[in-house]
């Protein structure tokens, strides 16, 4: 029999996760699904929970399927991917349940928004479906990471770093209301973000904008929670796709956020659109960066993307 090792962030989703597990865990239960659940204490926990396990793994002798099982946002599962690929041992396949406030790879992916419904599918999956990881090399720093969603220089990036730091945030999600927080950061960082200059490296071009505002990398067409800004990304294809949006006054921003929801923003002037297995940016003016949601802080970045796959177990 199949056996799971679940990691749960019962915070997610404004603490809405909570009771998704509650829900999971009784159909497991009833089921007689083989498993062990482990609750995420603090942030990073789900990172070392799952690195410890994969660090430990042994593949099954028998034709069983031993499967991490991620419950909680976009954050959660950043995590618990970067924990696996961490202990450097084996990719140990990955299922998911969306329990987050954006849960835009769910939706990238095409899993199922409905816990259970999401369930069912994984607990029908006979073998792992390769889909695309990020990866995120800072060259400055040596540093490895991988990113299921996205990683944003500027505008985007602002907007996660204000609403971590808000001192709202916490109440609002006691009151199921987390996402009040980003509308009032996305507001107070459209005026906020300066243009700064980026130089990209994709393809055996060499590009230069002196006022890029918003330079998104993604593994999938959404983000912030369902906005599909880059429509063509797809994680089954071996490739990222960048976008950059030049600075221009609030009302050209605007009316660009409204073609984001028909994908039209993409040939508009001030627009650019790459897609690549390798790309590399350099902003060396002092930006927000975020990746999947999580805030990255501010510095100089010097970044090379490139992809790989891995196993998810989904159908
Ligand atoms: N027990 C915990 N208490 C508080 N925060 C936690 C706990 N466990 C994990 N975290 C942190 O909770 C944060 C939010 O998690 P996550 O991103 O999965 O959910 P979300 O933000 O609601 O969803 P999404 O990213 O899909 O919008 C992450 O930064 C994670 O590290």
């Amino acid at each position: 029999m199949d056996h799971y090792y679940i990691v749960v962030n019962e915070s997610a989703g404004s603490g809405h996760a909570k009771q998704i597990w509650q829900s999971i865990k009784k159909s497991l239960i009833t089921k007689e699904v083989h498993f062990d659940a482990h609750l995420t204490k603090y942030m990073g926990h789900a990172s070392l929970l799952t690195e410890n396990y994969a660090r430990h793994f042994q593949p099954s002798k028998t034709a069983d399927n031993q499967i991490i099982l991620v419950i909680g946002g976009d954050g959660t599962l950043n995590e618990c991917i970067n924990g696996i690929k961490n202990a450097g041992k084996f990719d140990i396949p990955v299922a998911y349940i969306p329990a987050g406030s954006g849960n835009d790879f769910a939706r990238g992916a095409g899993i199922p928004k409905e816990p259970l419904v999401a369930l069912e599918q994984i607990l029908n999956t006979t073998s792992p479906k390769l889909l695309n990881l990020g990866v995120m090399q800072e060259l400055s720093r040596n540093e490895k990471k991988y990113f299921i969603n996205n990683v944003g220089v500027g505008f985007d990036a602002q907007i996660v770093s204000i609403a971590n730091q808000s001192r709202s945030k916490k109440l609002l999600n006691k009151l199921h209301l987390g996402s009040l927080t980003y509308l009032s950061a996305l507001l107070g960082t459209l005026s906020k973000q300066a243009a700064f200059p980026v130089t990209v490296q994709v393809n055996g071009q060499r590009e230069f904008y002196q006022d890029a505002f918003l330079l998104t990398t993604s593994n999938h067409p959404y983000f912030g929670g369902g906005v599909p800004i880059l429509p063509m990304a797809d994680p089954a294809k071996n490739n990222l796709d960048l976008i950059i949006i030049e600075k221009s006054n609030i009302l050209k921003l605007l009316y660009l956020a409204i073609l984001i929801l028909s994908g039209k923003h993409i040939t508009q002037k001030g627009v650019h659109h790459f897609t690549s297995n390798k790309i590399k940016l350099s902003v060396d003016s002092l930006e927000y960066g975020q990746m999947d949601g999580e805030d990255l802080g501010t510095r100089f970045f010097e970044i090379e993307y490139s992809v790989l796959s891995y196993p998810f177990w989904l159908n």
